[in-house]
């Protein structure tokens, strides 16, 4: 069995990423891999991801949350396995994988990734919030005194009594000074605050759009552990040409000894 790991990081979420291509990573072990992500009794994860073979595209990126169970789309996930599958020399600069949500086209430079999220046809609008999939759902609101909220109780609070069982990822998020917005993000499977959520930046981003808040395509915004940047085009309330970017790491390796 494939014991080798490798740890990356791409704005502060981090993930242990398996070369799983030989297909003996025992996925339905949902304890092996919460044991694996937590942070006193593994390696310690927001997720694991698995690269695998795909006969249509470049690679095949299979994603669990920190709790074991098989996630939506993660977009600091998919900006990180085409850091790997460059490691790996299965890509060059540009590549097109295949994610739980579809298809994938990304490029990659010195670290950074550019990443092509899935097309979002349908922002909700909710009292004071908005609602939309952008390969994960997402709930969007707006916040004043971003850095004072107690994120791990608000968001729990949220995912649970609005979304129910399946729940929901929850970002607050504030305008800054620069023009840009600042994010913070509880994740659904984590159940707590990470420090960056790509899927999550990509739906403020589009948020911060339709409601007005910007005219702006190309939009900053700063997780708590970096900037990422998202493009986009605009047509009728629908999103297409998304673009999700920023760095992504390898931080370093090492071997699984279950
Ligand atoms: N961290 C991820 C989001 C994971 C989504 C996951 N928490 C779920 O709802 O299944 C990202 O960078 O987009």
């Amino acid at each position: 069995m494939e014991k080798t790991f490798y740890k990356y990081q791409g704005t502060g979420n981090d993930f242990v990423m398996i070369d799983n291509r030989k297909e003996q990573f025992p996925k339905e072990d949902t304890q092996l891999i919460a044991n694996i992500c937590h942070r006193r009794f593994g390696v310690g994860a927001d997720g694991l991801i698995l690269l695998e073979n795909d006969d249509a595209t470049d690679f095949r990126m299979v994603y669990y949350n920190a709790d074991g169970r098989e996630g939506s789309m993660c977009g600091n996930g998919g900006r990180c396995i085409v850091a790997f599958a460059h490691f790996l020399e299965i890509i060059k600069k540009d590549t097109v994988f295949i994610a739980v949500d579809g298809l994938h086209e990304a490029t990659i430079v010195n670290d950074i990734v550019s990443l092509k999220m899935t097309d979002v046809g349908e922002v909700k609008e909710k009292s004071n919030a908005l609602f939309m999939d952008t390969g994960s759902p997402h709930h969007v609101q707006m916040v004043k005194e971003l850095k004072s909220l107690d994120l791990a109780k608000e968001g729990a609070r949220l995912r649970y009594s609005i979304y129910g069982e399946k729940g929901s990822n929850i970002n607050f998020v504030e305008e800054n000074a620069e023009g840009g917005f600042d994010i913070r993000t509880y994740e659904r499977g984590v159940e707590d605050e990470t420090l960056s959520c790509g899927t999550g930046v990509t739906a403020v981003a589009l948020g911060m759009y339709h409601l007005g808040n910007t005219s702006e395509r190309t939009i900053a915004v700063n997780a708590i552990g970096g900037h990422l940047e998202v493009t986009f085009q605009e047509e009728q309330g629908v999103f297409s040409n998304i673009f999700l970017k920023g760095e992504a790491k390898q931080v370093f390796k090492g071997e699984l000894t279950w």
